[in-house]
């Protein structure tokens, strides 16, 4: 039109980068740190917003779950959330697979420190073999879905025998825009002392790296142990959608 710079030709989208290649790009020695100095890390801005948009619809198309949870049924909170089945999709199979190695690391520096004799395997198909061997079968990424008023209770997510010690919560909403309050939470009691407290603030497509359950802490004289939780505080308004990967299988 005159007068009018012409629009620029729209490119199409860069291809999204694989799970494994997003996964690979970020600083795996400062995480690291962070999980060995405060029992969690954020990576930011794992998701784009169309990915978190995309995963958050599933939550209504019944086929990509195996069970469906109302979290005050159980006293878990106020909210609900749903297991996926698998096979997963594409990309929260290939996040799982491609964090689990950098995650392993550290679990394993980890459990020497604190003397636990188990070493997790460097391979995620590995792990899934001894969750199978023990009885653990079913898969236990999830999808949850929080309304104005829901909350999630202190919780660790152990599911059997075997539990890997990390894991990872991925934030789908935009604070502000979709939905404010509903902070992710963590707790650290520690042993003869009073507990601490992280609020982990996330930006949509943010992931939180975080210990589920036990992590040794260094202390003046030597290694102690601290016993984790995580929750969600209440959300004030709107809704707020996450994913959750947790590495282990359920019984
Ligand atoms: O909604 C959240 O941020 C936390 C969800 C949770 O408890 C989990 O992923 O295990
Ligand atoms: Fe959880």
């Amino acid at each position: 039109m005159p007068g009018h710079p012409r629009p620029q030709p729209v490119s199409p989208p860069a291809p999204a980068s694989s799970g494994g290649d997003r996964i690979a790009a970020y600083d795996w020695e400062g995480l690291a740190q962070e999980l060995d100095d405060y029992g969690c890390a954020v990576l930011g801005g794992l998701l784009s917003p169309e990915e978190c948009r995309g995963i958050a619809d599933l939550y209504d198309q019944e086929r990509h779950f195996r069970s469906h949870i109302h979290m005050a049924r159980h006293g878990f909170g106020r909210g609900e959330y749903r297991y996926f089945a698998y096979p997963l999709p594409a990309l929260i199979g290939e996040l799982r697979t491609a964090l689990y190695p950098r995650l392993a690391a550290t679990a394993n520096a980890w459990n020497e420190r604190m003397g636990i004799q188990e070493a997790y395997p460097a391979a995620h198909a590995d792990f899934l073999k001894a969750c199978h061997a023990a009885g653990q079968n079913r898969p236990t990424p999830l999808l949850l879905q929080y309304g104005p008023g829901d909350f999630n209770c202190l919780h660790q997510d152990l599911y059997g025998d075997l539990a890997f010690p990390i894991q990872v919560a991925i934030l789908l909403s935009q604070p502000g825009r979709d939905f404010t309050g509903g902070e992710f939470v963590l707790t650290e009691q520690r042993p003869r002392m009073q507990s601490r407290v992280e609020v982990v603030p996330l930006r949509q497509g943010d992931a939180v790296a975080f210990a589920v359950h036990n992590r040794p802490v260094q202390g003046s004289r030597g290694s102690y142990r601290v016993n984790l939780r995580h929750g969600v505080s209440r959300v004030r308004s709107g809704h707020r959608h996450t994913v959750g990967l947790i590495f282990h299988d359920a019984r």
